[in-house]
């Protein structure tokens, strides 16, 4: 591993973004006259083995501590090791408005591609690649090139810039079944048929395929800033949202005291039981688009 931070910024007619090698981490997307969409904190720490707060961290193989056989499991690092490794940029196929990123199971540790292949070591050959243009489009594609099959989790953890997300309401996802993972056990609940509101304390759901079918469209609303985020996906299976509150907040040393009203994650993700298997040979693609309203 190297320990040098390389940050690129791509401007465009339509847009600006800044995506760090690190990670493959987008931290920031704009759209021409609007605030940002992406959030991050005032403070960024670039740590090698630190993952990076706010913007768009990679959750892949495994998201928190990874969950086995319906329960919680006890991977490590937490979220995975694609946020805190160096990604390869292809320069060759990257433009202003197009960044690709390749990593492959050569740039990881042997005990890590055991514990994501199950004992065997998983062999396998990703690339994410960004558009940043008047919308946003992230895709994060990973073939099995090895021999022996795999199952991963994984997200595009985006973190959504909002003015005060008390006074947001999340669409999209009623009717939705979901785990509320702020209570021990991870109970199964539904979501009435009414958006999801936020009201200081933790809020951290994982929602499974919405009445709508696999890849709901999402909609933040935001009374303060005055437009509405539009979150489409594709290749997910759940939806994760997840805001710290106050006490959570209090508790992330990279999210200062008066931060956490600032954001909202909304992740397309394959996680908590509906893990991705790929078979030697196989491919898949989890995407996510935003937009402006
Ligand atoms: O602090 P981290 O490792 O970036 O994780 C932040 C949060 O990420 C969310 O996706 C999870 O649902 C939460 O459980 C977790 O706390």
């Amino acid at each position: 591993m190297n320990d040098c931070f390389i940050t690129r910024d791509f401007v465009n007619d339509d847009a600006s973004a800044t995506i760090t090698d690190y990670g493959a981490h987008v931290l920031d997307w704009t759209p021409n006259g609007q605030p940002k969409v992406l959030w991050h904190p005032r403070a960024i720490t670039l740590s090698n083995g630190v993952a990076i707060r706010g913007g768009i961290p990679l959750v892949f193989p495994w998201f928190n501590s990874g969950f086995e056989n319906g329960h919680v499991a006890d991977k490590q690092p937490k979220h995975g090791f694609a946020r805190i490794s160096f990604w390869h940029f292809d320069e060759a196929s990257s433009s202003n408005a197009v960044a690709r990123y390749t990593l492959t199971s050569d740039d990881v540790p042997d005990d890590l591609l055991r514990t994501m292949g199950g004992g065997e070591k998983a062999s396998f050959h990703a690339t994410y690649e960004v558009r940043c243009s008047k919308e946003f489009q992230a895709s994060f594609t990973v073939t099995n090139d090895g021999e022996h099959p795999f199952s991963y989790d994984e997200a595009l953890h985006t973190y959504l810039h909002v003015g005060d997300v008390r006074r947001i309401s999340v669409t999209g996802l009623e009717g939705a079944t979901y785990f509320d993972t702020t209570i021990e056990g991870h109970p199964t609940r539904v979501q009435p048929d009414e958006p999801i509101t936020f009201d200081g304390t933790m809020t951290d759901s994982i929602y499974q395929a919405a009445s709508d079918g696999e890849n709901a469209v999402v909609r933040v609303h935001d009374e303060t800033l005055g437009r509405t985020i539009v979150v489409e996906k594709s290749g997910s299976h759940n939806t994760v949202v997840w805001n710290p509150g106050e006490q959570g907040a209090a508790g992330i040393g990279d999210i200062a005291n008066d931060e956490w009203p600032g954001f909202v994650c909304v992740e397309a993700a394959n996680n908590h039981g509906t893990p991705v298997t790929l078979a030697p040979g196989e491919s898949h693609t989890l995407s996510q688009t935003l937009r402006v309203e």
